[in-house]
């Protein structure tokens, strides 16, 4: 048998989070660091329903939302060896994180109002901060409902004040420490 790491199956690094926290831009750079499949819920959505976030909110409303990323969380929990990037409201629903869980490390990140706020302001592509006036207070409501449940994860970083170099190094020398890679990386 030779001595392959990458067909040894390994735990999937799953990125959960607020919107903004970075879980698509960091699990993208660190897939690539690792050299790992990367896969987005928001993208592979938008890929299997032909339409964008923002449309498939429009056109079906938030509950359909919900239904269809259950059932691409579901696809890919089957994943082995990727970094999963998932949607802000993933962890609205306890079988997302069920399924998730089971071949996954959960990292949550986090991130303070104000970087949110500047964060989101880029590009409008978030439906329920659509409201520009109101956007400060929806966030906090929201941060507010879900803290608890970004805190069900393995490990969680604060990445307000870090560049996303930082992030990844951070996010890194936690899986060097529990075990969750082999070889060298
Ligand atoms: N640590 C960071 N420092 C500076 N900018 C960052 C950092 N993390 C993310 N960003 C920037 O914030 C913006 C939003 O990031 P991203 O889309 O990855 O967030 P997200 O968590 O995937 O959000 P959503 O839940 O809405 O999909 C991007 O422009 C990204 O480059
Ligand atoms: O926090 C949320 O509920 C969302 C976050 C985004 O990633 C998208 O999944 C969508 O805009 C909803
Ligand atoms: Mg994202």
């Amino acid at each position: 048998m030779p001595k392959s790491f990458s067909v040894i199956p390994m735990k999937n690094i799953v990125l959960i989070g607020f919107m903004g926290t970075g879980k698509t831009t960091v699990g993208r750079l660190l897939a690539n660091r690792l050299g790992r499949p990367f896969f987005d819920s928001d993208k592979k959505m938008e890929y299997e329903n032909n339409l964008s976030i923002r449309e498939i909110f429009e056109v079906y409303g938030e509950f359909y939302f919900r239904q269809q990323e259950k059932m691409v969380i579901a696809k890919l929990s089957h994943y082995k060896n990727a970094v999963i990037a998932t949607g802000g409201g993933v962890v609205l629903s306890l079988e997302n994180m069920n399924n998730l869980k089971r071949n996954g490390v959960i990292i949550t990140l986090a991130a303070s109002v104000e970087a949110i706020l500047e964060r989101t302001g880029r590009r409008n592509t978030r439906p329920l901060l659509d409201d520009f006036a109101q956007r400060e207070r929806i966030i906090k409501k929201l941060l507010k409902e879900r803290a608890e449940l970004y805190y069900n994860a393995d490990y969680s970083i604060n990445t307000s004040s870090k560049s996303l170099q930082q992030v990844i190094n951070e996010i890194l020398f936690f899986l060097r420490q529990g075990g969750y890679l082999r070889g060298k990386r």
